[in-house]
């Protein structure tokens, strides 16, 4: 009654456009992680900003983007048609304002909303545009949305195109900081699906001329390659694929009108049953759709006519239909895989060979895991009823109607006092524990039915579930929680072995992450500050002056549970195990684990960089 009672006209508000925003940022750009997740927001505030240059390219307006990012400030110069001089203010800042919302040209663009640009603004300490059109300069500066400047239209001698510089307002994406090989993908994804445009980020040129057949080339080493690339183009979708030696799950990147697609959509879903039905119709097989994509590695790009995604940030599409009076993404994608598929194989028998073997093989192996899989599974869900090593939480990335879901965590750790003091300071919504007993296996060399018979290995896959598929995987970060001693850096390193071989997408699409953990605590009466490196450490001593007291961390179990939370909490600190090339899977692994190598074993235990791409061949 009471609460009935309080609700009133002051009750009711209505938000102002930047208010909204800044209170509502997820709903604009998703994610707001401290950038070392690739889909956190500060990227996607970048990516806005470059969209509108891209789609000016797009029109045939501009074949250069430039890209400049010194510490927080992004800037981005187009040579485009730059923004009709008289809206620049109003373009930025006014929601729903938008030149693409009945040009034909834009119909194919992913801009269309009127929204993108004005988030940036928004969600930044400094912003600036600049445009340049006939001789004449329009600037405007902001300020979190609000107008702080706005300049005189001017003479001037630059090229037309638009720049826009930003900086992200750290009160609401705190303590963020740009990776740069994120950026580097991001932005050679564009040049991929952008053939002729030339990005040029920090000095450094990109650019392609093959399109989706580069970004395989990329991905996967020649020599790991079942057969070359097999790249087919139409008119508004292109694909390229391949099936990889060493690989055992299927890898998929999609990309609707130049957006990266992360999440797939009906276009992936399309391709990936046109792929099936198009192998079985050409071998004349009933083949088991799991045996034809195992280890496919695979790539479209599909252009859609106002395409619905299922959020302002644009990783799953949700159209069903190429356009309006036009066939379903659905038809258009199997009849154009269907022709152009079959004829390729009909033409090329060497690769109709190779991948007939491929399939056969997988075929094989599947049988032969068939009866271990079975038991295993029994095993597991008998265990998982009181499965001991998992703690798990509520909410899973498979609920993802849960905002949450992004946030789902699942920790592995070594050692009972680490265990139970993660248990105990968790959030026991969206962050999960899973203890390994000792040492856990060294995988290295060994065939998949490893996992099935190791009882922990099956016990964690079960956990994870991505026995089947990666689509059911339950956690986005998978958090290895190991002491920063040598013990702790071997498991870790047999952990990442386990996930490089048997689950490498994991490490390729970002899921794995290894927890650091404060070497030192520095506090007076008044402010504890927790360090990770020397320098910190130093500062943290300047800061508290004149006599802090310092003590040393040594593992992870001698952090109490109290303690532990300021670590896993919202000032979490993760280092992303990263993979550029699964070229080098194998001869990574080789490095990292061969028998005939426990000089290099010490070396790199001593000195485990977790940049696996960075090893040289
Ligand atoms: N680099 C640019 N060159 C030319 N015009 C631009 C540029 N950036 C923005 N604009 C103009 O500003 C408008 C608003 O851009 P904004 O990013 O806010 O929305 P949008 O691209 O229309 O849609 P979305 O919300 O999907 O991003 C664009 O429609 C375009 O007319």
């Amino acid at each position: 009654m009471q609460e009935q009672s309080q609700y009133t006209e002051d009750n009711i508000r209505s938000l102002d456009w930047k208010e909204h925003i800044r209170t509502r940022p997820g709903m604009y750009i998703g994610k707001l992680g401290d950038g070392s997740s690739p889909d956190d927001g500060i990227y996607i505030l970048i990516k806005e900003v470059l969209d509108n240059c891209i789609d000016e390219f797009v029109m045939g307006a501009g074949k250069t983007i430039e890209v400049t990012i010194k510490d927080r400030t992004v800037s981005v110069r187009d040579y485009g048609r730059g923004i009709p001089l008289g809206k620049v203010v109003e373009v930025v800042s006014k929601m729903n304002t938008g030149g693409k919302y009945d040009s034909k040209a834009f119909k194919k663009s992913v801009g269309l909303n009127g929204v993108g640009t004005k988030a940036v603004n928004a969600l930044s300490s400094f912003f600036r545009v600049e445009s340049v059109r006939d001789n004449q300069q329009k600037a405007a500066e902001f300020s979190a949305g609000n107008l702080t400047l706005e300049e005189d239209l001017v003479e001037t001698t630059k090229r037309k195109g638009t720049k826009v510089t930003f900086i992200a307002d750290d009160t609401i994406f705190k303590n963020y900081k740009f990776r740069n090989d994120y950026i580097v993908r991001m932005l050679k994804n564009y040049c991929y699906l952008n053939k002729g445009l030339t990005i040029i980020y920090n000095g450094e040129k990109f650019v392609s001329e093959n399109g989706l057949k580069d970004l395989l080339q990329e991905t996967i080493a020649e020599d790991d390659m079942i057969y070359p690339i097999i790249h087919l183009t139409g008119n508004d979708i292109e694909i390229a694929l391949t099936h990889s030696k060493t690989q055992y799950s299927e890898e998929y990147y999609s990309f609707v009108n130049g957006q990266n697609t992360t999440q797939g959509g009906t276009h992936l879903a399309a391709f990936k049953e046109a792929v099936v039905r198009a192998v079985k119709e050409f071998y004349n097989k009933n083949f088991e759709a799991s045996d034809i994509r195992k280890s496919i590695v695979s790539a479209i790009s599909l252009k859609v006519e106002e395409p619905v995604f299922e959020s302002q940030t644009k990783t799953k599409l949700g159209s069903t239909d190429m356009g309006p009076d036009l066939p379903t993404v659905r038809t258009f994608v199997n009849d154009f895989i269907k022709t152009n598929l079959d004829n390729f194989l009909h033409k090329n028998p060497e690769v109709a060979d190779a991948l007939l073997r491929k399939i056969l093989q997988a075929e094989r192996e599947r049988k032969e895991l068939s009866g271990i899989r079975k038991l295993a599974k029994d095993r597991a869900k008998k265990a998982s009823l009181h499965n001991k090593k998992l703690r798990d939480c509520r909410v899973h990335l498979t609920d993802a109607k849960n905002p949450r879901s992004l946030e789902s965590t699942l920790f592995i750790t070594e050692g009972n006092s680490a265990s139970g003091s993660i248990t105990k300071s968790r959030d026991v919504n969206t962050q999960a524990v899973f203890s390994l007993r000792g040492k856990p296996l060294n995988t290295y060399g060994m065939t998949k039915k490893i996992v099935y018979e190791n009882e922990e290995f099956n016990l964690l896959q079960a956990a994870l579930n991505i026995e089947e598929d990666y689509e059911n995987l339950r956690y986005n970060n998978i958090v290895l929680a190991t002491d920063a001693d040598v013990d702790g850096m071997h498991i870790r390193l047999l952990m990442i072995t386990f996930f490089l071989q048997f689950f490498p997408e994991l490490i390729k699409e970002g899921h794995l992450y290894i927890l650091q953990t404060p070497l030192f605590r520095v506090r007076n009466k008044k402010k504890t500050i927790y360090c990770y490196s020397e320098e910190e450490r130093v500062s943290a001593i300047e800061e508290l002056k004149p006599k802090p007291e310092i003590t040393r961390f040594k593992g992870l179990g001698e952090i109490s549970p109290d303690e532990f939370k300021n670590f896993i909490g919202e000032d979490i600190r993760l280092e992303p195990v990263m993979l550029d090339k699964t070229s080098s899977i194998e001869k990574l692994l080789e490095f990292y684990m061969g028998k005939n190598t426990p000089n290099r074993q010490e070396f790199i235990i001593g000195n485990l960089k977790v940049e696996l791409d960075k090893v040289e061949n």
